[in-house]
């Protein structure tokens, strides 16, 4: 589905301008919180924040070698202790890691402090998107469908207590960072 954006600079000035605190991007992995992340927060002219890459700058390692070495319940230690941290301090946009919003406690932190933004697509874009790169442990246990599928399932619920929910199907980064200033500007 395709769906012709037609805001101005002018126009995301002025949703900037009422954006008075973080956007925090949560979903499913390969949904776009990286990407369309980094994308929007240009747009607004305000900093960018990637969870996963502060965890593995502060561990010196990657997502992988942290769940390799010392399982998926430190990476969640850690994932809690950075998000609550960036909540405390002035970001503009920043992308959670998939499973950070499920974490009761990072969920009130976030519903509390930001305004978050559930991205969400279909399972196959989900699939053809993640099989780029080899860069997430959940998926390497089994066949990514069906994890992907379980996930969404289980995660569902949690995701859908974000304040704004969009669809991104296969729209470009642009159109769906344009996408989220819409629902955002139609949310404030
Ligand atoms: N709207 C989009 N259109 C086209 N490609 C996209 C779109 N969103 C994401 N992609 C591509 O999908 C891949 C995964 O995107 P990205 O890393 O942003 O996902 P993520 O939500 O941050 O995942 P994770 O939870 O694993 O960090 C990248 O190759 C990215 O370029
Ligand atoms: O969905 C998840 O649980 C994850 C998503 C990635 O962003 C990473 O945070 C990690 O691979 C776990
Ligand atoms: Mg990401």
């Amino acid at each position: 589905m395709t769906h012709a954006t037609t805001l101005t600079p002018a126009d995301i000035g002025g949703i900037a301008r009422r954006i008075d605190r973080p956007v925090v991007l949560v979903g499913l992995m390969g949904v776009g919180k990286s990407t369309v992340g980094r994308r929007l927060a240009a747009m607004l002219d305000r900093d960018f924040v990637d969870v996963d890459e502060e965890i593995e700058r502060a561990a010196d390692r990657t997502v992988s070698e942290i769940f390799d070495s010392h399982g998926e319940s430190y990476f969640r230690d850690g994932e809690r202790r950075v998000i609550a941290r960036l909540m405390d301090e002035a970001h503009g946009v920043i992308a959670t890691g998939g499973g950070a919003f499920v974490d009761p406690e990072t969920r009130a932190a976030i519903l509390d402090r930001a305004i978050a933004v559930w991205l969400d697509c279909d399972i196959d874009t989900l699939v053809e998107r993640t099989a780029r790169r080899d860069n997430r442990p959940l998926l390497r246990s089994g066949d990514p469908r069906e994890i992907l599928t379980a996930l969404k399932d289980r995660r569902g619920a949690a995701y859908a207590e974000a304040q704004i929910h969009v669809v991104t199907d296969d729209a470009p980064h642009t159109e769906t960072a344009q996408r989220i200033l819409e629902a955002i500007d139609a949310w404030l």
